[in-house]
């Protein structure tokens, strides 16, 4: 039977979710179109005791209004209804807020206008959530560390070691890449499988509405899901202060290529999970204080991960070629990290990890321009901020082992005498600053710089 094409839909249906033996199932559908059913996999799951289930419940609901932003792209219709009882209005406000912003780059390439159109429909009021100690027996005070293949969740892994922190690391999907770094930190591993809808494949290849989603958005669902599962009593972000800046601004709007792993979300996410599945279950982030800079550096004083890790996110895709090496060198990620980590180790480390050196090659020069904002905006990806890119090119720049690279050498001649020289300073950029939600035990590993 032919699909019809969700653009044409009048409302996309939240229609079931479950839980059994280790598999959560998320259930959607544009009117009366086939069902998209995602499901989540935990493996080896303990049966929820009948005390934690009202936790269980709760964060499955999240979760599935969370989850469902990857489907409601591909049509977004104008009504938005619940088959289960719609969210308290809290819950609906965050998913209004999350969808809109979340959907924010998506909405800019595909120029759609959101305002006004996300109105997640609102239930009855529910009652605070008990603590988990309440729900059933008390979970030891452990932590899921989700780890992404890149630089800064390793970070957090080391921040955490350092603490004695009891931690697990965790990850979502099957990435070989992700798993060989979960394996090196040498703590215990958990590996969530995650299965989207083929459905959903099936409408982008009729030429569905598509574009970036809010993925970590969705990646904290299923650890809150999963913390509750397997008992622990916190999940540790390693999102930093950087992501919560806009990419660009659009018809007076900010669009953040990153608002899932801003700011914004995790003080309301991290609040919803304590108000509505557990008031002691705590989410936030380990790095938020510091900037993509002084994450880099801290990643420098390790050499633990150098030869599994990767920030390259042609290495993530579900669908689709994957690079030949661990680094592309292509993308505006091979790019920053590279950047961002030459002023804090050896040039010969930095080249052997990524086998080339980027900051020599004049015909990356736009893709680097990007990054400090020059005849450009900062591309759609997780890179720092462009005061960050210049202050490191600048910092380079005074080095003899970088000054002759070509692409270091231009920004002296050209692009820095435009600048103020005194923006261009590192060790303000590397100061933790700003809000935080970082348990008390473990802030002075985090704020104290020399830790
Ligand atoms: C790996 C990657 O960067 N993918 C982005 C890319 O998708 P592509 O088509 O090249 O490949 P796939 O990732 O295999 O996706 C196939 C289709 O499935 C859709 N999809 C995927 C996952 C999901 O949870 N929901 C989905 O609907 C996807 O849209 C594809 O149609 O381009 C897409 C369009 O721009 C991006 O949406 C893909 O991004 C992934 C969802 C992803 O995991 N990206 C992270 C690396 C990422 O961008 N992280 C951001 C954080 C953003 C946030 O606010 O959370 C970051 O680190 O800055
Ligand atoms: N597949 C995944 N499973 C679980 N958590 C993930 C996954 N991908 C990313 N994350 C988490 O989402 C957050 C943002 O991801 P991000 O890619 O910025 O971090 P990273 O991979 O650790 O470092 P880098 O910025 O160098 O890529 C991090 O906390 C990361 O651990």
């Amino acid at each position: 039977m032919a699909l019809p094409d969700p653009r044409a839909a009048r409302a996309f249906r939240f229609v079931r979710r479950d839980y059994a033996d280790g598999v959560a199932s998320l259930v959607y559908a544009f009117d009366d179109g086939p069902e998209l059913i995602e499901r989540v996999v935990f493996p080896d799951a303990p049966s929820p005791s009948l005390r934690r289930a009202a936790a269980l419940e709760a964060a499955l609901d999240l979760l599935h209004a969370i989850a469902g932003v990857s489907y409601y792209k591909a049509g977004v219709p104008g009504a938005i209804a619940f088959e289960s009882p719609a969210p308290d209005a809290a819950t609906a406000a965050f998913l209004d807020t999350l969808y809109l912003h979340g959907l924010g780059e998506f909405a800019y390439h595909n120029r759609l206008d959101l305002r006004g159109r996300i109105r997640f429909p609102a239930g009855a009021a529910v009652r605070a959530a008990a603590p988990l100690a309440e729900q059933g027996s008390a979970p030891p005070r452990r932590t899921l560390v989700p780890i992404g293949g890149g630089k800064d969740s390793l970070v957090s892994v080391e921040i955490l070691r350092a603490a004695g922190e009891d931690a697990t690391a965790v990850w979502v999907g099957q990435s070989p890449l992700i798993a060989a770094c979960a394996e090196r930190t040498g703590l215990p591993t958990l590996n969530i499988r995650r299965e989207l809808s083929p459905v959903l494949f099936d409408y982008n290849k009729l030429g569905a509405y598509n574009g970036h989603i809010p993925v970590t958005a969705i990646n904290s669902a299923i650890l809150v899901l999963a913390a509750v599962l397997y008992g622990h009593d916190a999940v540790a972000f390693s999102n930093e202060r950087s992501a919560s800046s806009a990419t660009l601004e659009y018809e007076g709007q900010p669009v953040n290529h990153q608002w899932s792993k801003g700011w914004e979300f995790e003080r309301a996410f991290g609040e919803l999970v304590r108000e509505r599945v557990a008031a002691d279950l705590r989410y936030y982030s380990l790095l938020r204080p510091l900037s993509e800079l002084a994450v880099a550096e801290r990643f420098a004083r390790h050499t633990r991960y150098d030869d599994v890790f990767s920030s390259c996110n042609r290495n993530f895709r579900i669908l689709g070629p994957k690079p030949a090496d661990r680094w592309c060198g292509q993308c505006p990620k091979c790019h920053f990290v590279f950047l961002a980590l030459a002023p804090f180790m050896p040039k010969p480390r930095l080249l052997a990890i990524f086998g080339r050196n980027l900051l020599d090659d004049a015909t990356l020069a736009p893709g680097f321009d990007a990054l400090i904002e020059y005849r450009d905006h900062k591309p759609f990806e997780c890179v720092g901020e462009g005061a960050e890119s210049r202050a490191a090119f600048a910092a380079l720049a005074a080095r003899a082992e970088w000054s002759e690279d070509a692409l270091v050498a231009r920004f002296a001649d050209e692009i820095a005498p435009q600048l103020d020289a005194a923006e261009l300073a590192l060790p303000a950029l590397l100061a933790p600053s700003g809000e935080h939600r970082i348990p008390v035990q473990l802030q002075p590993f985090v704020l104290d710089a020399h830790r």
